[in-house]
């Protein structure tokens, strides 16, 4: 069971990946916790050039090849050797982050983003993708909630009409598949989305 978690930043991924694993766990599941980009030494290397605020002069080619490339690392050291023992895999962002982010907001194309994903995933794709939806406004006050005093990343400090962009394709790919990815309004309480999550899972899985 591979599950991913998308959504605007600040949307509250992270923390309901944190109390979906308790549940998992409680029912007897192993399971695997990771994001994107990072979850390994790789990975991480890749992440500090794309988030540090200095990469000033990245390309929109090379930054969807580094998104790429930490997730086909992350596939290779992580993801794919715990599906195959059987372990719960909870991913926090994956391809969709791309086709939203780059594909849409920087405008590089969708099409292009999907095939070089296609390439760096082997075609690998989640079983479910929990997408938070949450308006740019509510999304900015909680980054900077969160954030305090250290600086905005160079994602986030772009300006709102891409992340209005970015939203818009994440509800675009959800209308696509909505067998796959099911939408939750991120505004809600914490205790009502894990409902809702634990809910969908347990319809997925058969678990109780
Ligand atoms: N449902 C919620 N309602 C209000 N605030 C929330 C909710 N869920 C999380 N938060 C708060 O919003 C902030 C961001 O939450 P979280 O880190 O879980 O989001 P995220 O989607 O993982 O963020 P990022 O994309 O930046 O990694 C935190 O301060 C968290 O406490
Ligand atoms: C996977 C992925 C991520 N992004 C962006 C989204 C966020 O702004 C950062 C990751 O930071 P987080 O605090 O871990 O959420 O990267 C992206 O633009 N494209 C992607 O494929």
């Amino acid at each position: 069971m591979f599950i991913t978690f998308e959504g605007i930043d600040g949307a509250g991924k992270s923390t309901q990946i944190r109390r979906l694993q308790r549940r998992l766990e409680a029912s007897g599941l192993q399971v695997v916790c990771t994001r994107e980009p990072g979850g390994t030494i790789i990975g991480d290397e890749v992440r500090r050039l794309l988030l540090d605020a200095g990469s000033k002069t990245m390309a929109h080619e090379t930054e969807v090849l580094l998104y790429a490339a930490s997730r086909a690392q992350l596939l290779h050291e992580v993801i794919r050797p715990a599906l195959a023992s059987g372990q719960v895999v909870l991913c926090d962002r994956y391809v969709d982050a791309s086709i939203a982010y780059q594909g849409a907001g920087l405008g590089v194309g969708i099409d292009i983003v999907a095939r070089i994903n296609a390439f760096a995933t082997r075609g690998l794709r989640p079983n479910c993708t929990f997408l938070f939806d949450l308006p740019v406004p509510e999304s900015r006050q909680r980054v900077q909630k969160s954030r305090g005093e250290v600086r905005p990343d160079r994602i986030e400090q772009r300006d709102d009409a891409y992340f209005h962009c970015v939203r818009d394709a994440f509800l675009r790919i959800a209308e696509n598949e909505p067998e796959r990815v099911v939408v939750l309004d991120a505004t809600q309480p914490p205790d009502v989305l894990e409902q809702e999550i634990w809910r969908q899972i347990t319809k997925l899985t058969g678990i109780s």
